[in-house]
């Protein structure tokens, strides 16, 4: 899916969160989003997803426009196309495993696809921890859930937000091992919001959020 965000910006009360951010993710492409504390990043993603309004400015998701949807329509795009994996896991406490991956497929218009339903729960490598309740899981167990659950409906665009930064090195590492699963196998475009650097030069672009505007690096030639 091509992400493109055109003079995006977003106030909260006094706190320009936004200002006129312009981007472009290509089709098929991994990109980081870094940037200090309060930069904006967060607010880009919500706003990419369509979860608030912009003050000003247009989302394009392909050739639909976030920014025009009512909230309804909003959420079943974001239902049809869209995978969230964040940093406190989305997975519903009292469901075990297995249910949280059911109950992720019951809306929208997604027909269960059981044959991709088992070639991702392989790959993630979770089949282990169906029957268990996310509690019994260990962090990068859970996010790997995670992963699985925004995978599962076959999403054009993933939404990141601090994929590993609750984890440990070894999780966080499969945790990135996958996400790249995602684009180069699966040709999905990959957004990940991250305070680390390292993280960000594993992808095919970083860009940098300075008081919600972008200052693009390519990740062969950035701050080494
Ligand atoms: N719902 C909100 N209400 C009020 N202010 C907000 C809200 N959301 C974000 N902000 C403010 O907007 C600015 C950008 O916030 P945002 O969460 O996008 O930054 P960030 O780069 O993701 O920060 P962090 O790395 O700390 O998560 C910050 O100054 C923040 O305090």
């Amino acid at each position: 899916m091509l992400v493109r965000t055109e003079n995006l910006t977003k106030s909260y009360g006094l706190t320009r969160a936004l200002d006129h951010c312009s981007l472009r993710f290509t089709d098929g492409q991994f990109t980081a989003v870094i940037g200090r504390s309060g930069s904006g990043k967060s607010t880009l993603l919500k706003m990419i997803a369509g979860l608030e309004k912009p003050d000003l400015g247009t989302v394009l998701l392909d050739h639909c426009n976030m920014t025009e949807l009512s909230e309804e329509k909003a959420a079943l795009f974001r239902a049809d196309h869209i995978g969230f994996v964040f940093q406190f896991f989305a997975l519903v406490s009292i469901c075990i495993i297995q249910e949280n991956l059911s109950l992720i497929q019951e809306t929208g218009t997604f027909l269960r696809d059981t044959d991709w339903e088992k070639e991702i729960i392989d790959r993630t490598g979770i089949r282990p921890f169906l029957d268990k309740f996310p509690h019994e899981l260990s962090g990068g167990q859970q996010q790997r859930a995670a992963i699985t659950a925004a995978l599962i409906r076959k999403p054009d665009l993933i939404l990141v937000d601090e994929p590993t930064g609750n984890l440990d090195r070894q999780s966080g590492i499969e945790i990135m091992r996958l996400l790249k699963l995602c684009q180069s196998e699966l040709g999905i475009t990959v957004i990940m919001v991250t305070h680390d650097l390292d993280l960000a030069k594993q992808t095919d672009r970083i860009v940098e959020l300075r008081d919600g505007k972008p200052w693009l690096y390519e990740t062969t030639d950035t701050m080494d």
